[in-house]
């Protein structure tokens, strides 16, 4: 069965992307994680876009196993910060990976800002690299605005605190969408929507 490795240590990215290959019918293909692959030393994320970061993430992977494969960097822009945390989303609070701590610095951020200006996007780049140098590299973007408080328990990050432009979502946080309906929407299911075909040559399905 053909593989392709995801390098990310985000668990919840994984399973977005293994609902995305199964809604698509996509059979024969094996999806990775780094736990999957003997260890090797991840590159640093300091690219100054999500598609630098996304490249580093996947070239890397690549040349050290010589699998396919697919990295995504991602994060949330808010327009009352200009852009920010954007590709710091991560690590907004100073510590890497700390939803809570990130998420309760971005509400103190705004907490003076109205709801008019609460706008933000989610950003999604995806890079598919392959062993032969191919690169494709692809960008999904979702709007919304900012929460004055969390609300939801699925999805991860700063789900809790997003509330999707989108009719379907309809005063709901991102957070209170179940995992399909998040796929349907969001800056990542659009990114990887993009990816299908490629995904689908190389599973030779
Ligand atoms: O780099 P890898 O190992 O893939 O995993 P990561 O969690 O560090 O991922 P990023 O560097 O791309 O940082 C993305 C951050 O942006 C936020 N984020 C991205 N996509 C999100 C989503 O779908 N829902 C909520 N928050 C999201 C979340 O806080 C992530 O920590
Ligand atoms: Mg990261």
């Amino acid at each position: 069965m053909a593989k392709v490795l995801l390098a990310s240590r985000n668990r919840k990215k994984l399973a977005e992307l293994q609902r995305v290959v199964d809604a698509a019918g996509i059979t024969g293909l094996e999806i990775l994680g780094l736990d999957a692959v003997p260890e090797y030393p991840e590159e640093p994320e300091t690219g100054a876009t999500f598609e630098e970061n996304a490249l580093i993430k996947a070239r890397s992977g690549v040349r050290a196993t010589g699998l396919p494969c697919l990295a995504d960097d991602s994060g949330i822009s808010v327009d009352a910060l200009n852009g920010m945390p954007g590709v710091l989303s991560a690590r907004w609070s100073g510590r890497h990976g700390d939803d809570p701590a990130n998420n309760a610095l971005l509400l103190a951020q705004l907490s003076d800002t109205p709801d008019e200006r609460r706008g933000a996007a989610f950003v999604s780049a995806c890079a598919l690299v392959l062993p032969d140098g191919t690169e494709t590299v692809v960008r999904g973007e979702w709007r919304g605005r900012i929460l004055r408080e969390e609300r939801g328990p699925n999805g991860f990050g700063y789900d809790p605190l997003f509330a999707p432009d989108d009719d379907l979502a309809a005063g709901r946080s991102s957070a209170e969408l179940t995992p399909e309906e998040k796929d349907s929407l969001s800056h990542r299911g659009k990114a990887l929507a993009q990816l299908v075909p490629v995904l689908r040559e190389l599973a030779g399905s």
